[in-house]
């Protein structure tokens, strides 16, 4: 991929837009039957780690690496939580849909980077947070792609 191509974090808005997105995001969250229990004791500064998380998983800034405990912590976060597959398919309805919400670039090359993303991160993290997990092979926070739809994909 070329150097001129903006990473999904630029595109998307940084910093500010994936603020908005996870403030929306976990506003649904305490109002939803299902996850609201999950999510009961999380702190007031929860909305803002996961825009922080995403977007260094977007290409942004490397600040939950370098501040935030990085890969690991996240892994712990989930760890023995048992998410329900009902709970997993909740979140990525909720999430995809306070991405309309705050207006997140609604073009296909962007949404289908940002869902597969979703996906696969709620997934993994469903898999890690049974109590049987097998310790994680991965120890740095991924960097997602645009994948097969870049910017301008005819
Ligand atoms: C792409 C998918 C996901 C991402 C990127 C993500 C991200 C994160 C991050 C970064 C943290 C740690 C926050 C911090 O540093 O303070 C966290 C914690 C947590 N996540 Fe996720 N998560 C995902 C999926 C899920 C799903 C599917 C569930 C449950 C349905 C879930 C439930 C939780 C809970 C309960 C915590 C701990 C909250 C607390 O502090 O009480 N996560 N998540």
């Amino acid at each position: 991929m070329s150097e001129t191509v903006p990473t999904m974090y630029e595109w998307a808005g940084g910093a500010e837009a994936l603020g908005r997105l996870t403030e929306e995001f976990y506003r649904r969250v305490r109002e939803d039957e299902l996850l609201a229990p999950i999510f009961q004791y999380m702190t007031d500064d929860h909305p803002q780690h996961v825009a922080i998380w995403l977007g260094e998983v977007f290409g942004g800034p490397k600040t939950y690496t370098e501040e935030l405990g990085g890969f690991r912590r996240m892994l712990k976060s989930h760890r023995g939580r048992e998410i329900q597959p009902e709970q997993r398919k909740r979140w990525v309805k909720l999430m995809l849909e306070a991405a309309d919400e705050v207006g997140l670039p609604a073009d296909p090359e962007f949404r289908s980077a940002f869902v597969a993303y979703i996906e696969w991160g709620s997934r993994r993290a469903m898999a890690n947070s049974r109590p049987e997990a097998p310790p994680s092979r991965r120890e740095s926070v991924p960097v997602w792609g645009w994948g097969q739809a870049p910017p301008g994909m005819p």
